[in-house]
């Protein structure tokens, strides 16, 4: 009975991802005319992105919505890279390669699907990145500029923010990196986790730095325990990084930077500037003149590019990742407990 269960579960499975196949190839194929649009919001609007260039540049307009959304899109950001060090889920690319190298599964699915470097992703598909974060992003700033607007403002700026995840979600299935069930589920999740945030926000901001820490260093134990108990069960942890290395057109398209553990690295990093701020309740959230705020930022930006430039990629993995740690510690440390003192 549970092995027929499990053959049903197996089988629907199948059958979902590949009529899912069939959408990526579609999108593809009618939507190729705003090709540089999809390549816009995959490249320039990713969590990395965001955290270097466009949330600091919302902490022009105010530093009360820079502290929310390096919050939010930080913890949203870890959220997701936990769910993908963890569940090991297919990207549509390396599914359909498999499909047609393997003569288990047939017959043959019928679809094509174009890839290019932007599709050499080295993580797992489960749930899609891109539009877990930028859900949160969009939204925050949504509920934070609502705050003062009227109904009617506050539906059409929903509309607007709905329309761009909506076209985050077309990026992703025109590069063929996510299949659908990845971005709705990405931005489902985002959505539950902007709620929970909302209600214990005066739990979470409230917490003194030493506890934040603590959550912190846990997680960092986690990432590891979840690493070690793959290898006693002969999981690959490095799985995902395989299968981008045996489909992905050329090698030379991956980066460094864009393996699990760095991006579990870089939002711990992320996390421990957050926690290090704590208690966030007591930051300074008031706003500097805007030339101010301005310079301010620019600095930091300098800073943040200058140290990006010279981060150490040929001194061993320890050394890069450890760097990669620092830096974003620093600077979200900066950005919400140094840059409001600049006054
Ligand atoms: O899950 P997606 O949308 O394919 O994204 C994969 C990776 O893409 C990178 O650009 C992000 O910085 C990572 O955080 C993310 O994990």
């Amino acid at each position: 009975m549970d092995g027929n269960l499990k053959d049903l579960a197996l089988e629907t499975y199948s059958r979902v991802v590949t009529a899912e196949l069939r959408i990526n190839e579609l999108v593809q194929e009618r939507l190729s005319f705003g090709d540089p649009l999809w390549r816009f919001f995959t490249v320039y609007l990713e969590p990395r992105f965001l955290f270097n260039l466009v949330i600091p540049m919302c902490g022009i307009y105010s530093q009360a919505l820079l502290t929310r959304l390096v919050f939010a899109v930080g913890l949203a950001s870890t959220l997701n890279s936990f769910a993908k060090w963890i569940l090991p889920e297919q990207r549509p690319l390396w599914l359909l390669r498999e499909m047609y190298a393997s003569s288990v599964r047939s017959p043959s699915p019928g679809v094509a699907l174009e890839s290019h470097p932007l599709s050499c992703e080295t993580t797992a598909g489960m749930p899609c990145a891109h539009s877990m974060c930028f859900t949160v992003f969009t939204l925050t700033i949504w509920m934070f500029l609502s705050a003062h607007a009227h109904s009617g403002q506050r539906w059409l700026a929903g509309t607007v923010a709905y329309g761009l995840i909506f076209c985050m979600w077309l990026s992703r299935l025109y590069l063929a990196t996510e299949f659908l069930h990845q971005c709705v589920l990405g931005t489902f999740i985002g959505i539950q986790a902007i709620g929970a945030l909302q209600q214990n926000a005066d739990y979470l901001w409230s917490r003194r730095r030493r506890w934040a820490v603590t959550g912190v260093l846990l997680l960092g134990g986690l990432a590891a325990a979840v690493y070690f108990a793959k290898l006693n069960l002969d999981v690959d942890p490095h799985w995902s990084v395989r299968e981008a290395f045996k489909w992905c057109p050329d090698p030379s398209y991956m980066r460094h930077e864009a393996s699990p553990i760095f991006y579990l690295v870089r939002d711990l990093g992320i996390l421990m500037g957050i926690a290090l701020a704590s208690p966030l309740s007591n930051l300074d959230t008031k706003n500097a003149s805007i030339c101010r705020r301005c310079a301010s930022l620019l600095v930091l930006e300098l800073f943040n590019f200058g140290m990006r430039w010279a981060t150490p990629k040929q001194n061993g993995r320890f050394a890069f990742l450890a760097y990669e740690l620092l830096r974003n510690a620093l600077h979200s440390l900066l950005l919400l407990k140094y840059i409001p003192k600049l006054k």
